[in-house]
């Protein structure tokens, strides 16, 4: 059984949840009520909860599917010729996990089901095969996409309109009782590979539930960071963002290091620590056990591939593992930039000099950069559309990752997580990604780079694919921001001026408009954020909570915590490492109190002493791994990768060449110019889009260039 995690430390006579004390036990002042009340007001206006109507019908569906398995595992009882008295006990049961499951699922999202089976009941002939004969024949499911070669295999449909995805766990019990607690270890003993990792995603929810204080302010919390993080376009795991999982950790941990806080609370110390934060020290909920089933565990300090991720969240649950694998040196930039931003407006909104607006904003991907990659792909046959935009998808990540790499890092890449479609090809479909030169590094006179090899590689292994059809094409060109197709804008038409400059975090600003020294710079700016000026706001709002304590007005829908322990002595007694601050300074304390968090046995400089390698790890990770579904060509990718990745030559270079990358150093920002037309290296019948041009070069000419910027 995995542990509640509920620690049995006192502080005070307070009990906290986590493998830490918590960072305070402060409670919410009369702000922090109003401000949290606004939050749920916002969501809800954002329409993030679905209404009762809706709610029922997914119950319904549940039910629905529940006795389909029932009948499913009987019928193959029966027909393996197994005795009535068998047949008659023979169960099948489903589990519901992810957002669903954490009660944080918007209209439309997808339910997470897992299907758990006896041991005769297998995974290939039963679940993919009789289930999915069973399924297909019914008229409420639609869009049935079974992929059983994946990671975990799943099975796609919709029942009545609601998105599912149905995963198996064949069990070693050759009866399922109704009651089941998937919670015990035992549950995995002989269980396949597959079926461990499908069981994962119930044990991992379960768990995120019993470590955090209070379910309802995670919640909410958590739906206001899916919503930030959508918004700002770090939501996608495939894109090497952070997707549902790992919000919900990260935030998780957050509810545990401030028990007594209210949504509004949360978001703004989500902010704090997660910008303080000294990747890769993991984020877990609860210490990793090393259980006795021997199965792996994540664990740098045994495991050479563990120490290659950069942004480790663990899960909760044995065997745990580190969900957020796909981060790499560009996303994790992107995201901690994102996580200044926030901070800011948070310290903003207590200043009343923004909102929740502000915070939400979208991130203005087509006006945030001059110069963009865009991948197009293209079908002949509608069926083939959904395999070729996922397995593209799958790999876009390596693109960033090789462009980085034979850029030695000068070109940083800036995938947009979604996809785009015109309305008039439906047989096609665009990705993009901003580029632009590394940030606070001065660029040199005629310093050019030549990707095309690049792209070419990229193609190369994306053409691999084992499933791949006639008409399954996929071509790479380079835009300019004024050259953007208008069907990636709202509604398809082109603004004609940019949109009004959008918040960006000082420490990005302070990237963009400054030359040299600017490392240096960004590291005043984190201090700025948690200096003097903080001090006294923070002191304010800890005033407000004396002041709430004398006050009746108590709000409704948030009534305030515990204030017993809403005080700065009580965050000096909870934390010796605490107390030999000056308490009178409580940013700081707290920002001590995120240090200490972090300090353990992963820690990163005795953990991570190694340079990570992220795309050979990746590539072997996904060769390996299949985890979309269809398989790449046997062929020995990674000795290839690992030398380009050692090459001492630079792959870019001097000299004058049709399609080369030229940064003049004198220029503060890049602009970036197409070259003169050559043949696509490797285009297969694609007709690409007027105006744009199949071969990459970027130039700097000078700040007159991009009129339109
Ligand atoms: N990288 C991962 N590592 C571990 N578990 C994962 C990972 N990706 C998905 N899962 C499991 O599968 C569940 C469902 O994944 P899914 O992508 O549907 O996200 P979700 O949490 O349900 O959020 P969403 O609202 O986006 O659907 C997760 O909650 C998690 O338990
Ligand atoms: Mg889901
Ligand atoms: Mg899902």
């Amino acid at each position: 059984m995995e542990s509640t995690g509920l620690s049995n430390h006192n502080s005070g006579q307070q009990q906290w949840l986590g493998i830490t004390e918590p960072i305070s036990f402060t409670g919410p002042a009369q702000y922090d009520i109003d401000k949290s009340n606004e939050l749920d007001k916002y969501l809800q206006d954002a329409g993030l909860y679905e209404n009762q109507e809706e709610a029922i019908c997914r119950e319904q569906v549940l039910g629905r599917l529940d006795q389909i398995v029932k009948n499913w595992v009987k019928t193959i009882t029966r027909a393996k010729g197994f005795n009535e008295q068998l047949v008659q006990e023979a169960n099948a049961k489903i589990f519901t996990f992810g957002s669903y499951r954490l009660g944080v699922h918007g209209p439309g999202a997808d339910i997470d089901v897992l299907c758990v089976g006896p041991r005769h009941a297998t995974r290939d002939e039963d679940f993919f095969g009789e289930l999915h004969k069973m399924l297909s024949k019914m008229p409420e499911v639609t869009d049935l996409h079974p992929v059983p070669g994946a990671h975990v295999p799943v099975m796609g449909f919709k029942f009545n309109g609601v998105s599912m995805d149905l995963l198996y766990a064949n069990l070693s019990l050759w009866v399922i009782p109704e009651d089941l607690d998937l919670s015990q270890e035992s549950i995995l003993q002989n269980a396949d590979e597959q079926s461990v990792r499908s069981l994962n995603g119930c044990r991992v929810t379960n768990q995120i539930l019993n470590l955090v204080p209070n379910i309802q302010k995670f919640r909410t919390t958590l739906r206001c960071m899916k919503l930030w993080a959508k918004r700002r376009g770090i939501y996608s795991n495939v894109a090497g963002f952070l997707g549902g999982i790992n919000w919900a950790l990260l935030v998780a941990r957050i509810c545990q290091l401030y028990p007594n806080a209210l949504p509004n609370m949360l978001v703004s110390r989500f902010f704090r620590v997660y910008t303080q934060w000294r990747w890769p020290n993991p984020v877990m909920l609860c210490e990793i056990r090393e259980g006795s089933l021997g199965l792996k565990i994540w664990d740098p300090r045994i495991h050479p591939k563990d120490k290659n991720h950069l942004m480790p969240i663990i899960t909760p649950a044995y065997p745990c593992m580190n969900s957020s694998y796909n981060v790499s040196s560009s996303t994790l930039r992107i995201m901690t930039e994102e996580f200044q931003r926030g901070g800011e407006i948070c310290e903003d909104m207590e200043a009343k000099k923004a909102d929740w607006d502000t915070l939400f904003e979208c991130y203005p991907f087509f006006e945030a950069h001059k110069n963009y990659l865009q991948i197009d792909i293209s079908v002949e046959n509608p069926d083939d559309l959904r395999n070729w935009k996922g397995w593209v998808n799958s790999r876009l990540r390596q693109l960033t990752l090789m462009i980085e790499r034979d850029t030695h890092g000068m070109l940083q890449c800036h995938p947009h997580p979604g996809d785009f479609s015109n309305k008039s090809q439906p047989l096609h479909c665009s990705y993009f990604m901003g580029l632009q030169h590394k940030q606070g590094v001065p660029t040199k006179e005629g310093e050019q780079f030549d990707i095309r090899l690049t792209l070419a590689e990229f193609k190369h292994s994306v053409y691999m694919y084992i499933q791949r059809k006639h008409g399954m094409d996929i071509f790479v060109t380079h835009v300019k921001r004024r050259n953007l197709p208008a069907f990636v804008f709202p509604g398809g038409v082109r603004p004609n001026c940019p949109s009004k400059v959008t918040r960006v975090s000082k420490r990005r600003s302070e990237l963009r408009t400054s030359g040299h020294g600017l490392a240096e710079k960004s590291q005043e700016g984190k201090v700025a954020v948690f200096g003097d000026n903080n001090d006294r706001k923070r002191k304010q709002a800890e005033d407000s909570v004396d002041t709430l304590r004398n006050s009746k007005s108590i709000s409704r829908e948030y009534p305030s915590g515990n204030r017993e322990t809403g005080d700065q002595k009580s965050i000096s007694e909870i934390n010796p490492l605490l107390t030999a601050t000056d308490t009178s300074s409580s940013k700081e304390v707290e920002k001590l109190g995120i240090e200490s968090i972090m300090c353990g046995p992963y820690d990163a400089h005795q953990a991570f002493s190694e340079e990570p390698d992220e795309l050979e790890n990746d590539l072997e990770y996904r060769n390996k791994d299949k985890d979309f579904g269809g398989n790449m060509k046997n062929i020995n990718l990674n000795s290839r990768y690992s030398e380009s990745i050692v090459a001492a030559e630079p792959v870019f270079s001097q000299k004058e060449n049709s399609s080369l990358t030229h940064i003049h150093s004198n220029e503060r920002l890049e602009e970036l110019e197409s070259a003169e037309l050559t043949p696509p290296l490797s285009s297969r019948n694609y007709t690409p889009v007027p105006q744009r041009k199949s071969i990459i070069r970027f130039a700097t000419l000078g700040k007159a260039a991009d009129k339109s910027s």
